[in-house]
Parts: structure tokens; C-alpha cells; sequence
């Protein structure tokens, strides 16, 4: 599976707020370049805190490309995956409408009952890892679902966890005009942080988009 990590942060590396409120880094084209790299993708995935904070959708707005895929056999927007290992994601969030299929990343920490019901909401249930989900098992299982090109949105702990699993192949980040700070704000990789041995990135190339900058990078 080839793994494209796409996020926008402020000028100070924050994800959003200290409350964790959504905040609109990007501007118009950058919102548009991440469109296209959704239509790009066979799935689109978060983890279950950035769906209690954001409530997103992660389809795909451009008509155009919806139709194009359409043209190509696949269903018009990719499929959506949150990693929630003990089913915390709310029957209503929008992630489990009928506009694309969703799969939820579990654990075997998830309580029977709300598996059934999430299932019942509409999710297909994957279960990987005991506590939380195992990440390099759960994705394995997905790539048995035609899910070879899958594009990770956020937040900072599940873009962390990925780099632990050494499974990102590919960075982007917006960087935008504006300062949010705080200590508890999210950043791009959260969770325990490395210590020693980083993750080795090479960058690949640096452009100006609305009033940031868009840095993109390989993981080797
Ligand atoms: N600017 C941007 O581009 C973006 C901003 N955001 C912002 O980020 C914030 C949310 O980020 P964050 O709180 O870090 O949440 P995440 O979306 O990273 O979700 C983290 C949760 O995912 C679950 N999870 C399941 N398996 C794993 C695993 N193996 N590794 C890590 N997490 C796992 C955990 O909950 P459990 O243990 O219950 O499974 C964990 O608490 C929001 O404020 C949102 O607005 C989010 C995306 C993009
Ligand atoms: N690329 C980008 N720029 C920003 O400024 C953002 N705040 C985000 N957030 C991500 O987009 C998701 C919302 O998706 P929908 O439009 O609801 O489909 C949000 O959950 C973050 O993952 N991204």
C-alpha cells in the first residue's frame, strides 16, 4: 500500500486550536489540491479524534472528479477509514453517510454491543490489535479490500503512529499564515514523539500556494 500523508498547519506547526476546533489553514487552491488528492486515492483516513472534532465528510466536492472516477469503474468518491480502536465515532457522524463506504479500524478493546451497532450504522468493522489498532495488520487487511493508494488526512496522533510503523511514503504539508500556539494545540505528529532516531524525510519540492507554502517530501 502507498501511504500519502496530507495536512495543513499554521506558521507555528499547530493543527488547530488548544479547544480542537477545526481551523481553515488552507486557502481556496490548497483545499482544491487536497480535493484532487482525495480523487486520487482508494480511501481517505482519519483517526476517531479528528472525526469527535471536525465531524468531516472526506469525499470528494469537485463534481468533475467524482464523474471521472465514475468513468473509471470506481465508486465516485473513495472509501473513508477511521481508526477507532474502541468505537467511540457517534452514529451520526457524517463519515457513516451513504455517499461512500467506511471502514472502522477496531480493536479488540471495542465493546461487542458497539460493534454491532456501528455496524448496523453502516460501518464495516476491521478488527486489528488488542488494545489499539495495529496499524502495518490493519491496513494489510485493507489492501484485501482493493485499497492499494490511501491518503491520511490527521490528526497529530495518527500521523505519528504511522511514522512509528514506518508506513508514509509520501508527506504534504500546507504551511499557512497564521500563529494559533498553545502547548496542547495539536501538531503534525503528536503522540510520544521519537527520541534518537527520527524518521528520515527527502524533500521533493516547495511551492507558493494562496498565502503559504506547500513543502511536500518522500519517505525512503
Ligand atoms: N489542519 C489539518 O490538516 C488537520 C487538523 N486536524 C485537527 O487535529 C485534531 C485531532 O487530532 P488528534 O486529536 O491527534 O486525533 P486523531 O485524528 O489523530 O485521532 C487520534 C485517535 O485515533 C485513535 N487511534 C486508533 N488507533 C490508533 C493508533 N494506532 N495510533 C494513534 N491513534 C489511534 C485513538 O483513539 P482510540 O484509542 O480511542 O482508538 C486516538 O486517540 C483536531 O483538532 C482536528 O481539527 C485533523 C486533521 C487534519
Ligand atoms: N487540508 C486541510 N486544510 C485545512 O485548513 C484543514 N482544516 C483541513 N482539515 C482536514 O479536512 C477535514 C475536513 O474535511 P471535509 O471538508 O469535511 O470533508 C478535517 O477533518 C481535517 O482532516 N485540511
Amino acid at each position: 500500500m502507498y501511504v500519502v500523508v496530507n495536512a495543513a498547519m499554521s506558521a507555528d506547526g499547530k493543527l488547530s486550536t488548544r479547544e480542537r476546533e477545526q481551523v481553515e489553514i488552507s486557502g481556496p487552491a490548497d483545499f482544491d489540491r487536497v480535493d484532487a488528492l482525495r480523487a486520487e486515492s482508494d480511501a481517505v483516513m482519519v483517526g476517531v479524534g479528528t472525526v469527535l472534532a471536525d465531524d468531516p465528510s472526506l469525499t470528494v466536492d469537485d463534481d468533475a472528479r467524482r464523474e471521472r472516477r465514475r468513468d473509471a469503474g470506481k465508486p465516485e468518491n473513495p472509501a473513508r477509514i477511521v481508526a477507532d480502536s474502541r468505537v467511540r465515532t457517534p452514529h451520526d457522524a457524517r463519515v457513516l453517510d451513504d455517499r461512500a463506504d467506511t471502514y472502522l479500524l477496531t480493536s479488540e478493546a471495542a465493546p461487542q454491543d458497539f460493534v454491532a451497532e456501528i455496524s448496523e450504522a453502516g460501518a464495516e468493522v476491521v478488527s486489528a490489535g488488542e488494545q489499539q489498532v495495529d496499524l502495518p495488520e490493519a491496513l494489510a487487511q485493507l489492501e484485501d479490500h482493493g485499497i492499494e493508494r490511501l491518503m491520511v488526512e490527521g490528526g497529530g496522533e495518527l500521523i505519528f503512529s504511522l511514522f512509528a510503523a514506518d508506513m508514509v511514503d509520501e508527506l504534504s504539508t500546507f504551511v499557512g499564515p497564521a500563529v494559533i500556539g498553545g502547548w496542547k494545540a495539536p501538531t503534525l505528529a503528536d503522540g510520544d514523539g521519537f527520541v534518537g532516531e527520527f524518521p528520515e524525510l527527502s524533500l521533493r519540492d516547495v511551492e507558493r500556494v494562496d498565502d503559504g507554502v506547500l513543502i511536500r517530501w518522500d519517505v525512503p
